[in-house]
């Protein structure tokens, strides 16, 4: 899929990896709606991109993830801007092991509610044009973080809800192909002061670090790149890209179908 003129939404796109995908959406010509809880940030990186793009091509909308009702609202403010929507970045996401009910709402049931909310608008059952739904997930989801239990469980619910949704959309003939990004340790405030954070886990945050040691810390920008491999990749669909610092791999899962 090009994306020139195309629509997109990127939830948690004030900051960190989701900022990297707004940029990397609006450098390949799509405009792109910045969906964020932080109206400050949100608002002003808004400002920062409107001299780069033009103000024509980003709008900001505050909205929590958490809320169907804020998301409705979202999704139809940017479908009356921008004429539609072709592009969804489910990647909004929080790491807190304390207030784990918070870190399942906003990461799992966040992903799955901004999909579903997103289908009114992009199906083509539902008079859409169809695109691709992009869901930040984690290598958490594909291998666990002993430190985060609760973080874990929800990214590998993203994995596998993405793997069952692209085959649903395609056998219910949606026009949507459903792919989920799976970074390792990335550079952004996610990773800082996280300690207090991990909570009960808090005495392992060795077994993190030894696992950082392994498998490194990469740039918003090698994850970005990678979103757009799936987004304009026309023949991916339920596909979950791992990327870290030894470079990217797609995750070989185990057929039962053949
Ligand atoms: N940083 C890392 O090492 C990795 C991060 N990820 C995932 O990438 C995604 C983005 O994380 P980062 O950019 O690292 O984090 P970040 O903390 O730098 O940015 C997260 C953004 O999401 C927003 N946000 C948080 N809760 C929200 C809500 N309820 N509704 C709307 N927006 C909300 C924040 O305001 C912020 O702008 C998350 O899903 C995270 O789990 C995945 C693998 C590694
Ligand atoms: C292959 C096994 C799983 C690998 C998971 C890799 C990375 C996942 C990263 C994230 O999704 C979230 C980022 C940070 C994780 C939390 C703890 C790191 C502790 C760092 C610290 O104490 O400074």
């Amino acid at each position: 899929m090009a994306l020139n003129g195309k629509s997109a939404v990127v939830t948690g796109a004030a900051m960190g990896i989701g900022r990297a995908i707004t940029e990397i959406l609006l450098q390949n010509g799509a405009q792109v709606a910045l969906l964020d809880v932080n109206k400050t940030a949100g608002e002003s990186l808004m400002e920062e991109l409107n001299k780069q793009y033009g103000a024509d091509r980003t709008l900001f909308l505050s909205c929590n993830v958490e809320s169907e009702e804020q998301i409705k609202a979202a999704f139809q403010k940017t479908a009356e801007t921008f004429g539609g929507i072709d592009i969804l970045c489910n990647n909004a996401g929080i790491l807190n092991e304390s207030t784990w009910e918070k870190t399942v709402s906003i990461n799992l049931m966040g992903v799955i509610r901004g999909t579903y909310l997103a289908l009114e608008h992009m199906s083509k059952l539902s008079g859409g044009r169809g695109g691709v739904i992009i869901n930040t997930a984690s290598m958490a989801g594909i291998g666990p973080l002993p430190t985060c239990p609760v973080y874990t469980a929800t990214k590998s619910g993203v994995v596998g809800f993405t793997r069952a949704m692209a085959t649903a959309s395609a056998a219910s003939g949606y026009g949507i192909r459903i792919n989920v990004l799976c970074p390792g340790f990335v550079q952004t405030d996610l990773m800082s002061n996280i300690t207090t954070r991990l909570g009960q886990f808090s005495h392992l945050a060795d077994l993190a670090h030894q696992l950082i040691d392994k498998i490194g810390i990469i740039k918003v920008s090698d994850v970005a790149e990678c979103l757009l491999e799936l987004v304009t990749d026309d023949t991916k669909n339920g596909e979950a890209l791992m990327v870290f610092e030894k470079g990217r791999q797609y995750v070989n899962f185990p057929s039962f179908t053949q």
